[in-house]
């Protein structure tokens, strides 16, 4: 499976010029207002032509410019997840599910519609209307209802963005076992990282109508050069581990390809594998390893890179066996522990700085 985009544009004023690559998975569109993902997005549904490019999704052509190949939109099988739903509201929750199939002209299928409501927990809900449901229930039957479509590809745009934080909580694990079990295709945009790093195995970083980064989530949120694009407060690493215990007092051990780190109690059995986000302000770094310290997590590793912002802060790459985390310091902290690559030191992880929805289940791809 891959998907395969390539769109160029004139608007006034710009030229939106944008092409990627993405193996199976979630491809994560980021990229500040205006950066051009909705002109993406609307390009490979068909509701905008653009002057140059193509969508091939799994080896069918949504549209190419250059062998004259355009399906009209409700030919291109895409299941749309916006960012407010948009459920019929006079339909129950059963109804809207089962429009999906009916627009596509798709035959009834029983099981399918069980296997989709089982997926999202939609059981409960079938006999309301979308009056009678939360934001987050709302988006779930939306992603059920674009699902059940029978879609080559699902688009989605902000899908969480008008939800609060404890709801967002809520629905990701249900877009985590889309990614994981559903076999389809998701582009997904976002301008949050924490959610990307929760749920996309591409990253794809668009600015003002370019490609600034793209390649898997784990070696672009590792890279310090791709700070300036992603934004500083957004930096943060993302590892995968293995859950290896649970500890009496409420904290989850996970394995590293090199070491172990503590977390607050991680709900996955022993053996499972784990996607983390440490993000780069948390990290402290120590060139004597520290003792008598509250912070449970003290990890031996070699600085690999130090990049230098135009403000106060430098960012450090550090190798933890093939893992790669990254920390924020000072530019005088970095001068005054003479960071540069090659040096071996302790990087220091509160376990309570990893918040819970910075830990999920990693991608089955
Ligand atoms: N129909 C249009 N006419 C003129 N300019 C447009 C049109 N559509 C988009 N643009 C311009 O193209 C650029 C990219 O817009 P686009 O909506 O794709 O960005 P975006 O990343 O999706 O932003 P947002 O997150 O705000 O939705 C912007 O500068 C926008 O003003």
């Amino acid at each position: 499976m891959s998907i395969d985009i390539a769109v160029r544009h004139r608007f006034p004023g710009i030229e939106i010029d944008v092409a990627f690559t993405a193996p199976q998975g979630v491809t994560a569109l980021f990229g500040r207002s205006g950066a051009g993902k909705t002109t993406v997005v609307n390009a490979v549904a068909g509701l905008l032509r653009p002057s140059f490019g193509r969508a091939v999704i799994d080896g069918r052509i949504l549209f190419d410019t250059e062998s004259r190949t355009w399906l009209p939109p409700h030919k291109r099988r895409i299941g749309y997840v916006f960012q407010d739903g948009r459920l019929f509201p006079h339909m129950t929750v059963r109804q809207n599910l089962l429009y999906g199939r009916w627009f596509a002209k798709l035959p009834k299928d029983e099981a399918g519609l069980r296997h989709i409501v089982d997926l999202l927990g939609l059981g409960e809900l079938l006999s309301r209307r979308p009056g009678a449901l939360s934001g987050g229930e709302k988006q779930r039957v939306a992603i059920g209802r674009a699902l059940l479509s029978g879609p080559s590809l699902l688009l989605m745009d902000e899908p969480l963005a008008a939800l609060d934080e404890t709801r967002k909580e809520e629905i990701l694990p249900y877009l985590e076992r889309i990614r994981d079990e559903a076999q389809v295709p998701i582009l997904y945009v976002s301008h949050s990282m924490p959610e990307i790093a929760r749920l996309a195995t591409t990253l794809v970083a668009l600015r003002d109508g370019r490609v600034v980064r793209s390649g898997p989530v784990e070696t672009v949120t590792a890279d310090p050069d791709a700070v300036t694009d992603l934004g500083v407060r957004d930096a943060g690493s993302v590892l995968t581990g293995i859950v290896s215990a649970h500890h009496p007092d409420a904290l989850s051990e996970i394995r590293l390809s090199k070491g172990s780190l503590f977390l607050p109690r991680i709900q996955a059995p022993v053996g499972t594998s784990v996607r983390i986000r440490i993000e780069a302000q948390d990290v402290m770094l120590a060139l004597d390893k520290p003792d008598r310290i509250s912070a449970l997590n003290i990890l031996p590793v070699d600085v690999v890179a130090v990049r230098q912002g135009a403000g106060p802060g430098v960012m450090v790459q550090l190798a933890l066996g093939d893992d790669r985390i990254l920390a924020r310091v000072t530019r005088r902290s970095a001068d005054g522990l003479g960071l540069r690559s090659g040096l071996a030191c302790y990087a220091v992880v509160k376990s309570v700085s990893v918040a819970r929805g910075n830990v999920g289940p990693s991608p089955a791809v």
